[in-house]
């Protein structure tokens, strides 16, 4: 899960909020809209994506970010797309009125990675017997606890996320601005892009997505790509020919977005493509109304190194292995020193 912001002293330091000028000109916004809505208008762009994967609490888009160059073309933000159009959609096609569906931001190819899926969609497949319910605790805001004694393996839950998206949005890139400008200029291009998408939800979706925890709400983040930031998962492979973090989406769900985190979670979420629905299972035994926890970050560190890639999501691991660093550390650098080695025997 890829999440949230941020209260720190430092992070209020920062200058991203109020930055002086990526508000550019009406001229410059009124190109972007007619970017947004324009049936013909072919523009180059830069992709420029807010780095959301930084381990302190600076969001840096450009000029770095000028990793990948987008033609558009015929750019319908009502949906449908050419093979080199950015694709407003919604998967699985074809569902009755009421069933899950999931409003999807994509690049060019990735609607088309579920459509040549043979079988694709498939219905979901849920747990026999419920295994979980949301509640409040007195610290950590929503979370989700087991209703039943589950071994490691069990299904817990199953469900289609809300939206999945790109991480970041192409944008122009402005040599005059300077980089937290551009910054600013990338956030508020994306909540532009997430809004399309969030207009597109049923009145029940936009409810539970809008209900979603928002750490982000001071980095000049709007209201959509805070929600997104805080509570999405990272889903990779969807992008033919592009590997590693260019190559993933984020995607949010109802339910598994209310997993706190845990240095030691308890579940892990895989994603099935044909049913296009995440699955949640039990990674240890679990006692019946224990919460369930997931992990946001990289986990064979240590817990200084952990902390401060949670600083985003605005909390400090109170975890027994943060609790416990000086025995915890050692044994986890011991695990991340030995897991190449099992990698290779697998
Ligand atoms: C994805 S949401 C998880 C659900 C959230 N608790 C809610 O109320 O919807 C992430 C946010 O939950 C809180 N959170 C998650 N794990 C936590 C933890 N271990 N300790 C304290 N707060 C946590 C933080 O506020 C974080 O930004």
């Amino acid at each position: 899960m890829k999440r949230g912001f941020l209260k720190t002293s430092k992070t209020q330091a920062r200058p991203l909020g109020p930055v002086p000028a990526p508000q550019p000109d009406s001229k410059t916004w009124a190109s972007i809209s007619t970017f947004l809505s324009a049936k013909f208008k072919l523009v180059r762009t830069v992709f420029s994506r807010p780095e959301y994967e930084t381990n302190d609490s600076t969001i840096l888009a450009v000029p770095e970010g000028l990793k990948e160059k987008i033609r558009y073309q015929e750019c319908d933000p009502h949906g449908g797309s050419t093979p080199d159009c950015m694709t407003f959609t919604t998967l699985p096609n074809g569902m009755e009125p009421g069933e899950p569906v999931t409003e999807c931001f994509f690049f060019p190819g990735s609607k088309e990675v579920f459509m040549n899926l043979r079988g694709f969609p498939q219905p979901m497949v849920h747990p026999s017997t419920p295994a979980f319910r949301m509640a409040a605790t007195p610290d950590k805001g929503t979370a989700l606890f087991s209703t039943r004694k589950l071994k490691a393996g069990d299904h817990i839950l199953t469900e289609r996320p809300l939206f999945v998206g790109a991480r970041g949005a192409p944008t122009e890139y402005h040599a005059n601005l300077t980089r937290e400008q551009n910054t600013q200029y990338a956030l508020n291009t994306l909540e532009q892009h997430f809004e399309i998408s969030f207009k597109r939800m049923s009145t029940e979706s936009k409810e539970a997505f809008m209900a979603l925890a928002n750490s982000h709400k001071e980095d000049g983040s709007g209201p959509l790509v805070g929600v997104v930031r805080t509570n999405g998962l990272r889903l990779s492979g969807l992008r033919p020919g592009v590997k590693g973090d260019m190559g993933s989406y984020t995607a949010v769900c109802k339910d598994i977005s209310r997993l706190n985190h845990s240095c030691s979670p308890n579940t892990s979420a895989r994603f099935d493509m044909l049913s296009f629905s995440y699955q949640l299972f039990a990674v240890h035994d679990i006692a019946k109304g224990e919460e369930l926890t997931y992990q946001y970050t990289p986990i064979n560190c240590s817990a200084a190194e952990r902390n401060k890639a949670l600083v985003p999501y605005g909390f400090v691991c109170a975890c027994t292995a943060c609790t416990n660093a000086p025995t915890s550390d050692p044994r986890r650098a011991a695990i991340e020193a030995f897991r190449p080695v099992v990698t290779e025997w697998v």
